[in-house]
């Protein structure tokens, strides 16, 4: 069967990658989380002091930096799933929390971060087979894709399942907290000079609100069905 490239864009917290990652899965193919690579160089510039109090970014520092940062993924044996790494260390809980929720936008609008990566998305995907998930992978990463979806439902419903799913796993969460973050990357995202967020005029729009995670996969399947027929 011939393979194909997937990509799939939206905004935060929809169920990008819950949906790439099962697809990924069931056809066979490799799953990338660009998201997590923009994250892991925000955490790399928290932590060498890079970002002021007021959020503003040493971009000097972090552009002279970017040569010695190396973000890779590798699989867990034990659970089966791709985590992130950063210089050797694994950084995949970290990346996850709010501090570097709360950085990761302004971080992923800076020209040379998003240069360095998306090379590094292409060097991924250069032999098709993939699914990767993000807010550029239709319209810059691979705009030759031969399936792209664009995956939206309201920020109030993705925050409520990003609330459940932190209650789920016993973090302590606050649900407007979540929502105003939510709606901060959806709009810095969106505005942004460099890639900003938006459909790919040939992408497959997917309102998933009403969906079930067994539904949206399933019409995942049905399209990625379709493409490797045609
Ligand atoms: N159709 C659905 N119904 C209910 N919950 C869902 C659905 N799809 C995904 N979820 C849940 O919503 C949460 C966010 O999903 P996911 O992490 O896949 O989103 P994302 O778009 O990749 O987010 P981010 O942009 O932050 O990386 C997860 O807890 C996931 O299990
Ligand atoms: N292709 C991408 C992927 C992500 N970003 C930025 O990273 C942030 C975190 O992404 P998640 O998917 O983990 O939520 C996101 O808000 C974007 O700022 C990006 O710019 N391009």
């Amino acid at each position: 069967m011939k393979k194909i490239t997937i990509a799939i864009d939206g905004f935060s917290s929809c169920g990008k990658s819950t949906m790439a990652k099962m697809l990924a899965k069931e056809v066979g193919y490799i799953y990338v989380d660009t998201g997590a690579m923009y994250r892991a160089v925000t955490l790399f510039a928290m932590r060498n002091g890079m970002i002021a109090p007021n959020g503003e970014v040493n971009r000097d520092e972090l552009k002279q930096k970017m040569q010695t940062l190396r973000v890779e993924f590798k699989l867990n044996e034990q659970t089966g799933r791709a985590e992130t790494y950063l210089n050797g260390e694994n950084v995949e809980n970290e990346i996850r929390g709010m501090e570097v929720s709360s950085h990761v936008s302004a971080i992923a609008a800076i020209d040379f971060v998003r240069t360095a990566l998306v090379e590094q998305q292409q060097r991924m995907g250069r032999d098709k087979g993939i699914v990767m998930d993000g807010r550029d992978i239709g319209t810059v990463v691979f705009p030759d894709a031969e399936l792209k979806v664009f995956v939206t439902a309201s920020a109030e419903i993705r925050a409520q399942r990003r609330f459940d799913e932190l209650k789920g796993k016993g973090v302590e969460a606050n649900f407007d907290e979540i929502l105003n973050n939510v709606q901060q990357r959806d709009y810095i995202d969106s505005h942004r000079e460099v890639s900003p967020l938006r459909k790919a005029d040939d992408a497959i729009e997917l309102d998933n609100g009403e969906l079930t995670i067994a539904q949206q996969l399933q019409w995942l399947v049905e399209r990625f069905e379709e493409r490797v027929a045609q």
